[in-house]
């Protein structure tokens, strides 16, 4: 049985761990949530071991001068941004309400005050290495199914529940300068700094889809990816502000580039070895241009002389959702024997 451990023991192993990051580089990954499970997956693809003791946020890799640092998604692109950790994994959607929050900032004209100033001594900001091709979703406005609300334009001036704070505030802050420009007859795009938001903006941390039902917010902004959840809590969307997959990114000036260079290639190997398969078939030598039309590959086919006179045996990779495609056309071509393998990893395509 687990018992629970005391106070002290988690303290002292936290502290032990910290003090045993010197030298190594830091990855933050999502401590909960959609994108964990994937995240997980993708570390043990790309060999990166670690053990992480219960309820410890920092993991020492076992293989590699890294550590891996269990955060909240959306605080991710804040340690990557001000240079505290050197790579990280979150979804678009974090790193543009980031962004927006740094553009609130610096409209405000806040940073120049001293705020964070350390942190601006160094390149601010994030960059993206690679998209990670899962954590697909699109933070939509979302309004009551049966209600008045058909556009966007509709909610201005009314109240919007989010915990996307900024990025609702940037959206409808377009939105009431387009309406205004439109009345007055402007054609100015240029957002006047200090403007005030006629939309309120509700902040809220979770299940704000509730938010409309309870009588908080006339609007939403937030995540659907099927649609499932917004249509249980009778809504309906009427725009999109974003669209977002989970994606892999550094800080402007990481502690140890090569390392950073290592693992996204590692990364990346282990992605496209989820995106690919490998396709192998026998067909006759005369056939071989029509076959490899279908089965370009990535640089291309690889084709081997076949014990057995005009015939060659291919193999390429193939786009995992394209594969059943790609085998009707083979058949038709008279490819025979086509066999499909599972790719594992694969690296320096
Ligand atoms: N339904 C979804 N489908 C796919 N990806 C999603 C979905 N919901 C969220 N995500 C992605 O996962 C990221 C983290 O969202 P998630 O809801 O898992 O966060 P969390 O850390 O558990 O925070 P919270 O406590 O606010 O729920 C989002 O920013 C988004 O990129
Ligand atoms: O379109 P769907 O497939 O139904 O997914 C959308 C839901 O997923 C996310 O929440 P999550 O379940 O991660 O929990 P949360 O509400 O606590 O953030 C999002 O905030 C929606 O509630």
């Amino acid at each position: 049985m687990d018992l629970p451990r005391p106070a002290y023991t988690i303290i002292a192993q936290e502290l032990t761990a910290f003090s045993s990051l010197e030298g190594r580089l830091l990855f933050a990954v999502p401590k909960k949530g959609r994108l964990l499970q994937a995240c997980l997956n993708l570390l043990e693809g790309a060999d990166i071991q670690f053990r992480r003791e219960n309820r410890l946020d920092i993991a020492l890799v076992k293989n590699l001068p890294l550590a891996l640092v269990f955060l909240p998604a959306a605080d991710i692109p804040t340690f990557v941004g001000e240079g505290r950790v050197d790579l990280g994994i979150t979804g678009h959607d974090q790193v543009q309400e980031h962004d927006a929050g740094v553009r609130a900032l610096a409209r405000a004209g806040r940073m120049s005050n001293g705020l964070n100033s350390e942190a601006n001594s160094k390149p601010h900001g994030c960059e993206t290495v690679m998209d990670l091709g899962f954590g697909f979703c699109r933070l939509q406005v979302q309004a009551p199914a049966k209600g008045e609300y058909q556009e966007g334009r509709d909610l201005i001036g009314k109240n919007i529940g989010t915990s996307f704070v900024h990025l609702a505030q940037e959206y409808f802050a377009r939105l009431e300068q387009e309406q205004e420009q439109e009345q007055e007859g402007v054609t100015d795009t240029a957002q006047p700094a200090g403007r005030k938001l006629r939309t309120n903006i509700i902040e809220l941390s979770g299940s704000v889809e509730a938010a409309c039902a309870l009588g908080v917010a006339d609007g939403i902004v937030d995540l659907v990816e099927s649609g499932e959840t917004m249509k249980a809590a009778g809504l309906k969307a009427i725009d999109t502000v974003v669209e977002t997959s989970a994606i892999l990114i550094k800080s402007k000036a990481p502690s140890n580039p090569a390392l950073v260079e290592l693992i996204a290639a590692r990364i990346g190997g282990v992605i496209t070895a989820q995106k690919f398969v490998l396709c192998q078939y026998n067909v006759p030598r005369a056939k071989l241009a029509d076959a490899t039309k279908v089965t370009p590959g990535k640089r291309a086919a690889t084709v081997t002389a076949l014990d057995e006179e005009g015939w060659v045996a291919v193999s390429a990779m193939v786009e995992k959702k394209r594969i059943a495609l790609v085998m009707d056309s083979l058949v038709e071509v008279g490819a025979t024997d086509i066999i499909v393998l599972d790719i594992h990893n694969t690296r320096g395509g």
